[in-house]
């Protein structure tokens, strides 16, 4: 007997952001499946982060035929202005490390972590001194946010996005401000919680070699300068 397929999580067709100086980058297919670890890689400029915002329903696409989350009509939402929902299936399903770490900044960080386990109101206090001591930032919980370095925010930020057991880890250059044996960490924390869940991880990084080393698939986006487009199918 045959394996069942692992679940869809996202299925898109032509879903595009247009910016005002005329650059589109427009995610042409994406098929992905939990299970799936998928790494965006390309120069600067050639859209990674905004196929990242557009995937984690932050970015509201401004064409599109199909988006599809977990079998809920993305664009439906948008069209219908329903923010809310869309507040709630990020909570419930998302994880986000995003490229600046976007800590609430009047938030301790502890706060900060466990903000998305208030948000859908569950408590695991294991497993957050496990994220915590995985990723060596014991000893700042009850800093603010502008009280510790960059590469201490990034590890903050991983914990945040992990703490809810997500279905869907996306993650803007998790390793960019962190010390090569930091990056190797965090990279083994992403891959172990997935695994163990059996999320989906769509990453980017410019440090290629070092991801690809942990069995992601790799999408290259490349920005055509002439007419100023990224089309990329995942
Ligand atoms: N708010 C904006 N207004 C105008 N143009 C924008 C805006 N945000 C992004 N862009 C443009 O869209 C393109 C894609 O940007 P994006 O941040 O997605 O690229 P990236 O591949 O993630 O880059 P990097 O590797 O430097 O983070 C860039 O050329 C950028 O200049």
């Amino acid at each position: 007997m045959s394996e069942p397929q692992p679940k869809e999580i996202f299925v898109l067709e032509k879903i595009s952001r247009q910016f005002s100086g005329g650059i589109t980058i427009e995610i042409v297919t994406a098929n992905i499946h939990l299970g799936d670890k998928i790494l965006i890689s390309g120069p600067s400029g050639c859209g990674k982060s905004t196929t990242l915002g557009m995937l984690s329903l932050a970015l509201k696409p401004d064409r599109g035929k199909k988006f599809i989350c977990n079998q809920i009509d993305v664009l439906e939402k948008w069209k219908r202005n329903k923010n809310d929902d869309l507040a709630m299936l990020r909570a419930s399903l998302f994880g986000f490390i995003p490229q600046t770490a976007g800590l609430i900044p009047f938030l301790a960080i502890q706060e900060n972590i466990q903000m998305p386990q208030r948000l859908i109101g569950k408590k695991d206090q294991d497993w957050f001194f496990y994220l915590v001591n995985r990723l060596e930032i014991q000893s700042i919980l009850s800093h603010k946010p502008h009280e510790v370095s960059v590469g201490q925010r990034q590890r903050v930020a991983v914990a945040r996005a992990l703490i809810n057991h997500p279905l869907i880890v996306l993650a803007d250059e998790p390793t960019a401000s962190v010390h090569p044996s930091l990056a190797e960490g965090i990279l083994e924390l992403l891959i172990e919680t997935i695994q163990e869940t059996g999320a989906a991880l769509i990453m980017t990084s410019h440090d290629t070699k070092r991801v690809l080393q942990y069995g992601l698939t790799e999408f290259p986006c490349q920005m055509d300068p002439q007419n100023q487009i990224t089309r990329l199918s995942l």
